[in-house]
């Protein structure tokens, strides 16, 4: 009873997509939203979507494929403000997970976080309910460096990289790592930008691609920022 309260007032919501505004909430400043809405609101089906959509794990793969440790690469995304304040919301998956269930709502798709496979890249005995935020970065993550470590090895030897990516197609949402080709546009990758190709009617065989920083401070209040003079200039 309440979900189906819930749902009715989320497609009133999405109903003004002119005046419901939440950019920043994928792809920080990048016009991610913007760009879906503009297709679907012009009749242009997607049928698929795939995407770096963490700036944090992107920042933190090409990294960590240069040889340095997981636990450094981690500290450094989080003193860059890439990260969720618990880095653990970005490592679970659970922020790009947030990310693509945005997306997939927008789309018309009615799930909900529990319909989304998610790749974690720490063990649940290293959560939130088994120790701090400094006892993570301090001794927990540490132990996930050789791991990863040998995965990147692993994917290099086969002349691909390790990527964290979501893919929304059909009834399937889900996140996780994926060993790309590194001359692909996930696999050439660097730093905190997102990726996000989109396939629709008119964006078949070559999709729309949208790529750019995909955090840090100054982009995503730059995002909020322009929603909030978008809407300004709709009440004149
Ligand atoms: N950083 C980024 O690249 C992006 C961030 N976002 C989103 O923006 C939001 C903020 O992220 P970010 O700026 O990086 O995080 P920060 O940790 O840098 O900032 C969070 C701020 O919120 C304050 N805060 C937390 N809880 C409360 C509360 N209950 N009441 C009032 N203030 C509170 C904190 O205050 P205090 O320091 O006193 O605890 C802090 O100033 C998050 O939801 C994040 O997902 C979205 C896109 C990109
Ligand atoms: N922690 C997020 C910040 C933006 O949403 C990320 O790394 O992308």
């Amino acid at each position: 009873m309440i979900r189906g309260r819930i749902e009715e007032d989320y497609d009133k919501l999405v109903s003004y997509p002119r005046r419901i505004r939440h950019e920043s909430t994928v792809g920080a400043g990048l016009p991610v939203i913007a760009s879906l809405n503009r297709l679907l609101s012009s009749g242009d089906p997607v049928h698929r979507i795939i995407g770096s959509l963490s700036g944090t794990l992107g920042y933190v793969m090409s990294e960590v494929e240069d040889g340095k440790p997981l636990s450094e690469v981690v500290k450094a995304a989080k003193n860059l403000g890439f990260t969720e304040p618990d880095p653990r919301d970005d490592l679970s998956g659970m922020d790009v997970a947030r990310k693509a269930l945005i997306l997939a709502r927008l789309l018309g798709r009615r799930i909900n976080l529990d319909n989304i496979k998610i790749e974690s890249l720490y063990p649940d005995e290293m959560g939130p309910d088994a120790m701090s935020v400094e006892e993570f970065l301090a001794s927990g993550i540490v132990s996930l460096d050789n791991d990863v470590q040998e995965r990147v090895k692993k994917a290099l030897l086969n002349g691909n990289v390790l990527r964290y990516v979501c893919v929304i197609e059909g009834s399937r949402c889900e996140v996780g790592i994926q060993e790309l080709p590194k001359d692909s546009p996930l696999g050439r990758l660097r730093g905190s930008d997102n990726v996000l190709e989109i396939y629709s009617r008119c964006y078949n065989k070559q999709p729309l691609v949208i790529q750019g920083a995909g955090a840090g401070n100054d982009t995503t209040a730059a995002g909020v920022l322009a929603d909030i003079l978008d809407i300004q200039d709709l009440f004149p």
